[in-house]
């Protein structure tokens, strides 16, 4: 498989006030174009930081990031903003859809900013939310929005689809629901998908999972043979 990703020693320091504190400690990993990874590690680990570095939301105190082949640890904001647009989607636990917009206006919003997108019917097909594409987010269940976010983000046709807990507020079927969709997008689309959870039954679907600790990357395990998100329970 294709490197997609590649990060040698990422670090990362926050200061508050007088206190520099470093959260992510020299972490070395790659990522593989298509592959579909979970990150697990207790809170405070630093995964979220990682995600946001990899997406390009933060930069990285230190280290190298490239992305296929080209270093993004060094590139302007301008560029960075590009890369973010048109190589990363983004979903997040608390979906963010604007609630006066339909289903339908919230993935189609944004189509206006991509270079290449995909089609948002087809889209909305492959997540399962046809059906309810003239409903306002009020009028969708939990798993059912997070099906729109995951529509909205995949619809500008990313690269990469990072996903920041994204069933973290979803009962088991709902969230099987979105993880269907997700692991359809990975096969459909040939994605590369990024989970953060706190699940490790989760860990099962992935094809490689991050284990974080303490700002480290503590090991990566590699799964033969990943689970459908119906053969996974929690
Ligand atoms: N902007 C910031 N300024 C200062 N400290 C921060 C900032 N963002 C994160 N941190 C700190 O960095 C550490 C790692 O945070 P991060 O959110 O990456 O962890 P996490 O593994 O995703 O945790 P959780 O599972 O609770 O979401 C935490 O101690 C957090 O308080």
């Amino acid at each position: 498989m294709d490197v997609l990703m590649e990060g040698t020693n990422i670090r990362k320091r926050y200061r508050t006030g007088e206190v520099e504190v470093e959260v992510l400690k020299g972490i070395d990993f790659q990522i593989f174009q298509g592959e579909f990874i979970v990150i697990l590690g207790q809170s405070g680990s630093g995964k979220t930081t990682l995600l946001n570095i990899i997406g390009g939301m933060t930069q990285a105190s230190s280290g190298e990031l490239n992305y296929k082949g080209q270093p993004i640890h060094s590139i302007d904001d301008q560029q960075l903003t590009l890369y973010r647009r048109n190589e990363v989607g983004f979903v997040f636990q608390n979906y963010n859809l604007m609630p006066n917009l339909t289903t339908y206006e919230n993935v189609k919003l944004a189509v206006e900013i991509a270079q290449n997108p995909l089609s948002v019917s087809d889209v909305l097909r492959e997540v399962g939310i046809e059906e309810w594409s003239d409903h306002f987010p009020s009028q969708l269940s939990g798993g059912q929005q997070q099906r729109v976010a995951i529509a909205r983000a995949i619809v500008k046709n990313p690269e990469l689809l990072l996903c920041d807990e994204p069933t973290g507020a979803l009962d088991i079927q709902t969230g099987v629901q979105v993880l269907k969709a997700l692991q359809k997008l990975n096969r459909v689309y040939h994605k590369t998908v990024m989970i953060i959870t706190h699940n490790a039954e989760i860990a099962k679907m992935a094809n490689r999972v991050f284990y974080l600790k303490d700002g480290l990357l503590d090991c990566v395990k590699v799964n033969e043979n990943p689970l459908d998100p119906e053969d996974i329970s929690w």
